[in-house]
């Protein structure tokens, strides 16, 4: 599933390559900024999550010959597509850390490459980032308020199509345990786990049969789903059965699962027939449109819930349909270039950049961002990015560039770490953010500035570009 082509992309980006191609401009540097407007969930930070998916996509993305006799068909020229022909993306790319915690109208990631070949590759990078940074950041929310519970991905099947795919990764970068997707266990190395359906239990004239029956075929790790018929007078009974003929056969019921009612009682009245019946190893898994508000929700009331699987609410990244990331040119044929807007807030950051935490003197982060020039190597005072009045003095911050170099000529620099190390990466970072930016009602807002010069080059782009309309 990681074969993607090159035609994965908008007919814009080529319509536009074929003129660079056609003009002699195609080798013209250029660079384009990643980065999006608004923090999902109204919540205070968002996990950055599809990094190193992406690099190794690109790194191998090219126009194969159907490709390119589809294109012929859809009119572009037999130059050009000689060119796409040969395609390969062969430029350097700064990005924040996969997993790391981030925060609007700042890049995350800075394209530099031939204008042709940054172009091509926008739609791809723009779909694979917006959509795993939300799911990862819809994930992180679920496991702040679950504290220890396992947190599996049940969503596959409820999933906006092959996005499930990339969304049970995007689950383990934010915090999930494992999936029940089997593709995205197999190709992501995540642990793949699973129950039953209630279909198995309904084909069986007997639940019991259907419980032993299924102890028999998945001893480890089987879970067994009791609310097919009536929880706590079929479905738990039924369950301690099984786990004491199992135990007789030296095997051990690993749950029981609950997916209607009120959850809080099943999980509560349960526990209490499970330990009655000496099984207190026995957990507890609970679904039924979970999200991160119900799984709070259920651990305030002290539900003994140890699994919890989350489905619809996470891989569509309910309520928010998408990130907003956006892919805008900074730099070009060696001139700084400028997106002018009605909105102060749509008005783009010109220049090559680097984005700078600040963290005091014991490493954690103090709440503000700041984006320099480049070549700056420490900025003394940021300014509000649209209040050009307000500013904040950084001298006595400790400034952690955030950009670094991930490739060079196409080729990925970095070492591929595991989607678990990654998760524990995203867990430290997280753990640096003071707790006032996680809260879920009107979280604190981290404070992202602009250096004194990069206003000042950006003030100036603004006057030139007046000055031409005159
Ligand atoms: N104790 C609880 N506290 C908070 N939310 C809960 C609790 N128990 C269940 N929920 C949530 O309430 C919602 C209940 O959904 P719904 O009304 O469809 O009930 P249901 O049990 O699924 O009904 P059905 O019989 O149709 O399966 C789900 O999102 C579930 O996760
Ligand atoms: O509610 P979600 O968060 O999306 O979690 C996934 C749901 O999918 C399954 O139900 P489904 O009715 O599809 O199959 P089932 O017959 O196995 O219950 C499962 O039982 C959960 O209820
Ligand atoms: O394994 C499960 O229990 C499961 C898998 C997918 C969706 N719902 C439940």
């Amino acid at each position: 599933m990681n074969n993607f082509s090159a035609t994965y992309t908008d007919q814009y980006q080529l319509s536009m390559a074929q003129v660079y191609f056609k003009k002699g401009q195609k080798d013209h540097n250029a660079i384009f900024d990643y980065y999006f407007r608004k923090i999902p969930y109204d919540g205070g930070y968002a996990i950055f999550s599809g990094l190193e998916n992406l690099l190794e996509i690109i790194s191998e993305l090219r126009f194969n010959e159907s490709d390119l006799e589809f294109l012929k068909k859809q009119g572009f020229e037999d130059d050009f597509l000689k060119y796409l022909r040969d395609f390969r993306f062969r430029g350097r790319i700064y990005s924040a850390s996969e997993g790391d915690v981030v925060f609007p109208t700042r890049p995350v990631l800075q394209v530099e490459a031939k204008i042709i070949e940054a172009q091509i590759i926008e739609t791809i990078l723009l779909n694979l980032l917006n959509f795993q940074t939300l799911i990862a950041t819809k994930a992180s929310r679920i496991r702040l308020v679950a504290g220890d519970s396992t947190l599996l991905d049940f969503g596959l099947r409820r999933a906006q199509a092959t996005g499930g795919y990339y969304a049970s990764r995007a689950a383990i970068v934010g915090g999930f345990d494992g999936t029940s997707n089997v593709v995205a266990g197999k190709n992501f190395d995540i642990p793949v786990s699973g129950t039953m359906a209630h279909s198995f239990i309904q084909s069986y004239d007997d639940e019991l049969e259907a419980f032993r029956d299924f102890a028999e075929g998945r001893p480890d790790g089987c879970v067994l789903l009791v609310d097919t018929y009536n929880t706590l007078k079929s479905g738990v009974p039924n369950a301690i059965k099984v786990a004491k003929e199992m135990e007789s056969r030296g095997e051990k019921l690993l749950a029981i699962r609950l997916d209607s009612g009120d959850l809080s009682y099943f999980a509560k009245e349960s526990r209490k027939l499970l330990d009655e019946a000496g099984l207190d190893y026995v957990k507890i898994a609970a679904s039924n449109q979970l999200d991160e508000h119900v799984i709070k929700s259920l651990l305030e009331q002290q539900a003994p819930i140890d699994i919890f699987g989350v489905g619809t609410n996470l891989v569509t990244g309910d309520p928010d349909g998408a990130l907003d990331g956006v892919y805008k040119l900074a730099f070009s044929s060696d001139k700084p270039r400028i997106k002018i807007s009605e909105s102060i807030f749509k008005v783009t950051l010109p220049h090559k950049k680097q984005v700078f935490r600040m963290k005091d003197d014991h490493g954690k982060c103090i709440g503000a961002d700041a984006i320099g020039l480049f070549e700056e190597n420490k900025i003394t005072e940021m300014f509000h990015p649209f209040e050009p009045y307000k500013s904040m003095n950084l001298e006595k911050f400790h400034q952690e560039p955030i950009l670094k170099k991930v490739m060079e000529n196409g080729e990925m620099l970095i070492d591929k770490r595991s989607l678990k190390e990654i998760s524990e990466y995203s867990l430290s970072r997280l753990s640096e953010l003071p707790i006032e930016y996680k809260r879920f009602n009107n979280p604190h807002i981290y404070k992202i500035g602009i250096s004194e010069r990069l206003r000042d080059e950006r003030e100036k782009l603004i006057r030139s570009s007046k000055q031409k309309l005159k």
